[in-house]
């Protein structure tokens, strides 16, 4: 047999949320390899990512049934359960083709590419199984001898695993679910074994896994070259074509969102200098620019001062969407932070802290990124409750909250698609009206509202502004918390299933809070702690701002900017904002006596709160 009638062995690696080259496993393990070939392949999941603006337009010939009509997805709609909400809305979206687009170009550099497909994992995977099975071309073995895939936290996720493993075991593949590395510390690396071990404080799981600074592993070098891909790869088949641009991968993802209501009465752009604070484009390039810009201007050893902040870009690192698709790893930023503060390269030699060691910042991010590891650890060890209205806690008697909910998912959603629902509690229309005034930042309360028009306009919100958001609808409306993880699901772009439904849980009282429903936010006393002058209200509540700026401006005023229901009738007359519900009628009047009215008081030192 000559070397080119050896019988080909390929590798399918499946790329989930490990989209990226370097610090990889399984590319780093591919150096010496027993495969011939390499069939990089990512599936847009077609039960989270709507999918159906994947296929061909009626005018293409093989887009029509025989009949002529057009043909359309076979998928239900990729809906929310209780709300019925696009799962995946127009920011992630984006930001998702960008990164799979520039892994896609990065593969192509060493000797690789990335297979881009849509559906059910299962569908894809078998019809690319099945497609190499029936392949007669040329004399040639030709066909998949494994399968890899990374591993995730999720029961959907795991669902997957679940499809994948039993394909490959009725193909007769052979299969391997990698540990997923982007996390600080390695799961080898922990100190328990089995989740269900996990402590359900997250200080006492801190302790057992300091000193965070030699936590974790050395990072993974990227190829030089891959394996080439098989020389045949089965078709996609129809009703879906697959663009051949990144501008038409963001347009197949938008289309059928655009062509819905996203939410009825939604926020518009106010006008400068409302800006978003999230400005990266998906991927790694991005991901690694903005560390290196980070750790260059010395952001990062003022992160324990700056990082409780609202509003601009560099308070925080803005690196979660990155993290969340695997674009970079915690690692490898962990490997910029010890670089610069063991100054072994030039990067941020003029910045405050270059070569002093482990410092407040540096050491506050490092506890930041364990908060993420720890959310993950807990969706593993709570699987299905993650996504339970009861939560982690479960319905414990003194507990258990009567929550308000939703007697059936909006009208401008489609219908469900049979999953149970619970309806008991208020199911009246009152909580749908206050559920959609919520949706688009007209509570009146300045803090929340701001930040949901900021969230739905730019698809990024602080986790200060986060952590009033969900404090608020729990506990100051007791309006089902899920409602409003599902809409963070569909508006973030950083969504991530730990970090969102644990959030979530933990702001709600029903997850991993030691001090469960006793810990409540005063948004008011918030708005006071960390927007004393309201320029973060402001910003997106721009029918206040002569309030804060202009001729209205005055000793009372940041206190109606908090709350606009306690402008007087002739004030509310000069904005313009009289009759509007977010004035008129505010979901809740919020009591707070504890600071100088004057709003002159002096921008803090941001407190320490989570
Ligand atoms: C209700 C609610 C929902 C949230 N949903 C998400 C989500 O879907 N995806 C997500 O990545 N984060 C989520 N968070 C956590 C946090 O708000 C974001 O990680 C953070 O705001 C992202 O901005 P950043 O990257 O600039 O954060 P930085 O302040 O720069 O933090 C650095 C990194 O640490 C991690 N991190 C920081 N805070 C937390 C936290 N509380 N929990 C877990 N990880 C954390 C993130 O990976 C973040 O990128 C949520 C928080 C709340 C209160």
């Amino acid at each position: 047999m000559s070397a080119q009638q050896q019988p080909q062995r390929i590798l399918l690696y499946l790329l989930r949320r490990d989209l990226r080259l370097a610090d990889n496993p399984i590319f780093a393990s591919l150096k010496s390899p027993p495969f011939t070939h390499l069939l990089p392949v990512y599936i847009f999941p077609a039960d989270q990512i709507e999918v159906s603006g994947f296929v061909a337009s009626p005018s293409a010939s093989s887009s029509t049934t025989p009949a002529g009509t057009a043909a359309r997805s076979p998928y239900p709609e990729a809906r929310s359960r209780v709300a019925g909400f696009w799962r995946c809305g127009i920011h992630r979206a984006k930001f998702l083709a960008q990164s799979v687009w520039e892994l896609k170009q990065h593969l192509r550099t060493v000797n690789s590419d990335l297979d881009l497909r849509v559906g059910d994992i299962g569908d894809a995977l078998r019809i690319i199984l099945s497609g190499y099975q029936s392949d007669t071309n040329g004399s040639v073995a030709n066909h998949i001898a494994r399968v890899w895939m990374t591993a995730e936290e999720g029961t959907e996720e795991r669902r997957q695993e679940h499809d994948v493993r039993r394909l490959c075991e009725e193909f007769k593949v052979g299969f391997k679910l990698w540990a997923d590395e982007k996390y600080l510390i390695d799961d080898r690396d922990l100190p328990i074994k089995d989740a269900r071990a996990l402590p359900d404080v997250f200080t006492t799981f801190r302790k057992t896994v300091e000193p965070l600074r030699e936590a974790a592993r050395p990072v993974l070098p990227a190829p030089n070259a891959l394996p080439p891909l098989p020389p045949f790869i089965p078709p996609h088949p129809a009703p879906f074509v697959i663009p051949t641009t990144l501008d038409g991968l963001i347009d197949a993802l938008h289309k059928p969102l655009l062509a819905s209501v996203l939410l009825p009465g939604a926020p518009t752009w106010p006008p400068a200098p409302a800006k978003s604070a999230y400005d990266l484009a998906g991927g790694a390039v991005a991901a690694h620019a903005r560390i290196a810009q980070l750790v260059k201007s010395g952001a990062v050893s003022a992160y324990k001062e700056t990082r409780n902040g609202m509003l601009g870009q560099d308070y925080s690192t803005k690196l979660s969407a990155h993290l969340a698709l695997g674009c970079i790893t915690a690692r490898q930023i962990d490997a910029y932070l010890r670089d610069f503060e063991d100054a072994r390269t030039p990067l941020g030699a003029n910045a405050d802290g270059y070569g002093k060691g482990e410092n407040s910042g540096t050491s506050t991010l490092r506890f930041e990124l364990l908060w993420r590891d720890y959310m993950r650890l807990c969706a593993r060890k709570f699987n299905a409750r993650l996504f339970d209205v009861h939560g982690f806690r479960g319905e414990r008697g003194q507990h258990s909250v009567a929550w308000k909910y939703l007697s059936h998912p909006f009208r401008w959603s489609a219908e469900r698609d049979g999953l149970s629902r619970d309806t008991s509690g208020d199911t009246n229309g009152e909580t749908t009206q206050a559920v959609l005034r919520f949706l688009s930042g007209r509570t009146g309360n300045g803090l929340v509202d701001a930040s949901q028009r900021e969230l739905f306009l730019t698809g990024y919100t602080s986790n200060r502004a986060r952590q009033n958001v969900a404090s608020f609808l729990a506990k100051r409306l007791g309006i089902d918390w899920r409602i409003g993880a599902e809409w963070y699901e569909s508006c973030l772009v950083d969504h991530d299933i730990s970090s969102n439904w644990g959030n979530w849980q933990y702001v709600a009282g029903v997850g991993n809070d030691p001090r469960g429903q006793s810990r409540a936010f005063n948004q008011v006393k918030q708005s006071f702690d960390y927007d004393p002058r309201a320029e973060y209200i402001t910003a997106w509540l721009s029918e206040l701002r002569p309030l804060v700026e202009g001729s209205l401006a005055g000793s009372d005023t940041i206190l109606n900017v908090y709350q606009a229901w306690r402008l007087s009738a002739e004030d509310k007359a000069r904005l313009g904002v009289a009759g509007e519900d977010w004035v008129e009628q505010p979901l809740a009047k919020i009591e707070w006596r504890g600071a100088s009215t004057s709003g002159s008081r002096s921008f803090p030192q941001f407190r320490k709160g989570r």
